[in-house]
């Protein structure tokens, strides 16, 4: 103990004198660094558990401007938002910014896992995982993931109805973890080719442990590193991160009658055109319309930005939700208004970026939109649901989590 006093007291001096004197020689961004090593992280972790953590980010902004500085788990930190910082954070060198993922991240996804790659070596891999994530590949797919949603919604349905006394209405005790096993199911079938069985069942328990603590043929070859770390990274990436749409989907769809009324609308006029039991294709797709909070860069030199410096090693912390909750962008920001993604051309670029943006843009971006598409034309075709429970609490660990899971009440329509 008092070992760790005097080294806190020959540190705490020079880190004070390090930060002063380069704040006012090189003009870094209001804000403070608080505590050496531990810094804000723990009032930012406690933010994200209690679902107040953009409401924390938010109170940052007012207080210091689009940039301020503060430390986040052990690392000097400037946090920026707003559209010239996305434009920084998206569409600079790699010799000037670079991806930094947290240690924990690394251990679990490999070293080799596209985030942790950079130049050449991450273009390689990513043209690898784009050859069958483009949508023209998709396109092939779309009857096989509408097949998939199906077959596990009536799973579910069948085994609910044995042991529910209610013989009309099925309950899903909570929609998260049913679409949490949904998207694991469409990315092993779709992606990796394991159809349902004791292998797949295998695998899942074996993916959800490590989230506890693929290839085309290419001209360069993928090592066996690179296929592993990333057959974990899509994993990853595409089974939290979808299932949380479709979840958030379905609770404002039963909050919004207005917008779920338009939103059937549209799926009806679909429906209407198929057979019973036909699946969707991807030209019905082509008619309809943040699980991801932000994220860690690091700069590799002094980068000038605006009136002041972000220093050279300094870990950037990109939050998009800031950008988009900014109502001078986007008129009534809280208001769920799909409406204004119908013309694209109206939002400003760098400003709505729930999926990054240039070299890095999620690669799964048209996959994520086409379970998503898929699943809500099923579900709001076929079934009516309701909320079971009243609040609309949600916290982060660290993807956002609905209150108990979200639980709701669903009950099929009768289908002509
Ligand atoms: C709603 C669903 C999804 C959202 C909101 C989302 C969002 C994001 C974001 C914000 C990034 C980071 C971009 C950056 O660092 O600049 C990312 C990266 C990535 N995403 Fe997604 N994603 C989703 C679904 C998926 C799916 C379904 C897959 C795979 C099938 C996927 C695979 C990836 C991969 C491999 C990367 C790393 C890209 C790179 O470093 O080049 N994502 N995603």
């Amino acid at each position: 103990m008092i070992a760790l006093l005097i080294i806190f007291l020959l540190v705490f001096p020079i880190f004070l004198l390090l930060t002063r004197r380069r704040s006012s020689a090189k003009g870094l961004p209001p804000g403070s660094l608080g505590i050496p090593i531990i810094g804000q992280s723990l009032a930012f972790l406690h933010a994200i558990r209690s679902n107040t953590a953009e409401q924390w980010l938010e109170l940052r902004a007012r207080k210091y401007g689009p940039i301020s500085k503060l430390n986040l788990f052990g690392k000097p930190t400037i946090f920026i938002h707003g559209q010239a910082a996305n434009k920084l954070v998206f569409s600079s060198d790699s010799n000037s910014i670079s991806n930094q993922q947290t240690q924990a991240i690394t251990l679990i996804l490999g070293d080799r896992s596209l985030p942790n790659l950079t130049g050449q070596d991450h273009r390689r891999v990513r043209d690898a995982l784009l050859s069958f994530l483009k949508p023209e590949s998709l396109k092939k797919y779309v009857g096989k993931i509408d097949g998939e949603i199906r077959q596990h919604i009536e799973f579910h349905r069948q085994g609910k109805e044995q042991v529910t006394v209610m013989l009309v209405a099925l309950c899903f005790p909570k929609v998260l973890p049913l679409m949490k096993t949904l998207t694991f199911n469409i990315i092993c079938s779709f992606l990796f080719g394991l159809e349902r069985g004791k292998q797949r069942d295998q695998f899942l328990g074996g993916l959800q442990d490590m989230i506890k603590g693929a290839w085309a043929e290419n001209e360069v070859l993928i090592s066996d590193d690179e296929i592993v770390h990333n057959v974990m990274l899509v994993m990853v990436a595409g089974h939290d991160t979808s299932a949380i749409l479709i979840t958030f989907l379905m609770r404002l769809f039963a909050n919004d009658p207005a917008v779920y009324a338009a939103v059937l609308q549209e799926q009806e006029e679909i429906a209407k055109g198929k057979q019973r039991g036909e699946f969707l294709t991807w030209e019905d797709l082509a008619k309809m319309f943040p699980p991801i909070f932000g994220g860690f860069r690091k700069a590799l030199k002094d980068i000038e930005y605006g009136r002041y410096v972000i220093p050279e090693g300094w870990q950037i912390f990109w939050v998009a939700s800031v950008t988009h909750m900014d109502d001078t962008i986007f008129p009534e920001p809280s208001k769920f208004d799909p409406s204004i993604f119908e013309n694209q051309a109206s939002i400003p670029p760098y400003c709505y970026v729930p999926f990054g943006a240039g070299p890095r843009i999620c690669p799964g971006y048209e996959f994520a939109r086409i379970e998503t598409l898929v699943a809500i034309h099923y579900l709001i075709t076929h079934f009516k649901w309701k909320l079971l429970c009243s609040d609309n609490f949600f916290s982060r660990n660290p993807t956002s989590f609905p209150s108990k899971g979200l639980p709701v009440q669903i009950t099929p329509k009768k289908i002509l």
